[in-house]
């Protein structure tokens, strides 16, 4: 079978890019140019209970080796909650927030990241990404097989994580809120599995496309539960209005660019085909992966741009719906400032 001619404009990642020049950047340096509201501070000594008390979780139910731990204390999943969830209205509900923040990187990390090291592969991950999202989803059927199911489920860290960590939430969440993750986790898995298909066949999507894929393998989940931590619900009827939805999803892609930005380093100093959007701007435009960045900071910017000024409008329409916005809004800012602080794990390019 011959390979089909690639098409001149079909977009071409720009090869290896010069890490020599995209060393460390200054401790906690934001992105120059980069629209960002500042983050309520995080306690660190609520940061360091959190760790504490998800350690000891994780331990609990030997989520990971220990050889795994430095890497936990340096993902800082407690200041990660804390800063993203300001009005949490007690440790249990940060918990149940970090429990699934927790679990969410495992998955990812042992089933998804092939450069992890951790198990992760893009063959065979639709498998098991179905079997995740029974850990979320309950299998119902004849008690022998739910039993099996039941038993099927500890099977190793990644399940082990969901199911604790989705039962836990569902005693503080009310039913819709519950159903909400378990609907935005089911497209994170959609995500997970877009990206894993074009890597395999080594597709370079059309910027759009790319964007669409990264909507779904987003932090939506993340912001999913801003209610519930917060001690109140918005209503399902509420959530589902088209409006809202789209606030949603704004401050989500904002927030996953904002990943894309701080992590372009990381991923292409271990995979230079690795894709976020600098690349794929810089193989669908021909252009250096300089000129890519500040292009994507540009889209970001227009997004938290649309995410605040249309959030404002719907937030004088009634308290509960403001109440929810700021909600969103908060994730955002904590979510940025754990980025651009976060040295273990994130470099900027040193283009600066
Ligand atoms: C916490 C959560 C819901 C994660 C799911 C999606 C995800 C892993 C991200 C949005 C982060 O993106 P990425 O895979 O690029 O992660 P790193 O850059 O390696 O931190
Ligand atoms: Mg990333």
């Amino acid at each position: 079978m011959s390979t089909p001619p690639v098409s001149p404009t079909a977009p071409r990642l720009p090869g290896p890019p010069n890490l020599a020049r995209a060393t460390t950047r200054p401790r906690g340096g934001a992105v120059p140019g980069l629209r960002y509201r500042p983050a309520v501070p995080a306690d660190p000594e609520k940061a360091a209970e959190i760790d504490r008390r998800l350690e000891a979780w994780a331990r609990s139910l030997d989520l990971f080796p220990q050889s795994w731990t430095g890497d936990f204390a340096g993902f800082q999943c407690g200041r990660a909650v804390v800063l993203q969830h300001p009005g949490a209205i007690s440790l249990d509900h940060l918990m149940a927030a970090g429990k699934l923040l927790l679990a969410e990187n495992v998955v990812d990390d042992c089933y998804c990241e092939e450069v992890e090291g951790r198990g992760g592969a893009a063959r065979g991950l639709g498998g098991r990404l179905v079997i995740a999202q029974s850990a979320l989803d309950p299998y119902h059927g004849t008690p022998e097989l739910e039993e099996e199911w039941r038993q099927g489920m500890e099977a190793d860290g990644p399940l082990r994580s969901y199911h604790h960590a989705l039962r836990d939430y569902r005693e503080l969440a009310t039913p819709s809120q519950s159903d909400r993750i378990v609907h935005d986790l089911a497209r994170l898995h959609m995500g997970y599995l877009a990206e894993a298909a074009w890597s395999e066949i080594r597709h370079v999507p059309r910027v759009w496309e790319y964007l669409v894929m990264r909507q779904f393998n987003n932090f939506r989940p993340c912001l999913s539960i801003v209610d519930a931590v917060d001690g109140y619900e918005l209503p399902a009827a509420l959530y589902a209005r088209s409006e809202i939805q789209r606030i949603t999803a704004l401050a989500c892609n904002a927030t996953t660019i904002v990943n894309d930005l701080y992590s372009f380093t990381k991923e292409l100093a271990s995979d230079p085909t690795h894709l976020n959007l600098p690349q794929v701007i810089a193989a669908n435009e021909r252009c250096g992966l300089k000129a890519a960045y500040l292009r994507a900071v540009e889209i970001h910017n227009r997004i938290m741009e649309a995410f605040e000024e249309e959030s404002a409008v719907l937030a004088a329409t009634s308290p509960l719906v403001a109440r929810y916005a700021e909600g969103l809004a908060a994730w955002v800012s904590g979510n940025h400032e754990w980025h651009a602080t976060n040295s273990h794990r994130y470099h900027l390019p040193n283009y600066w």
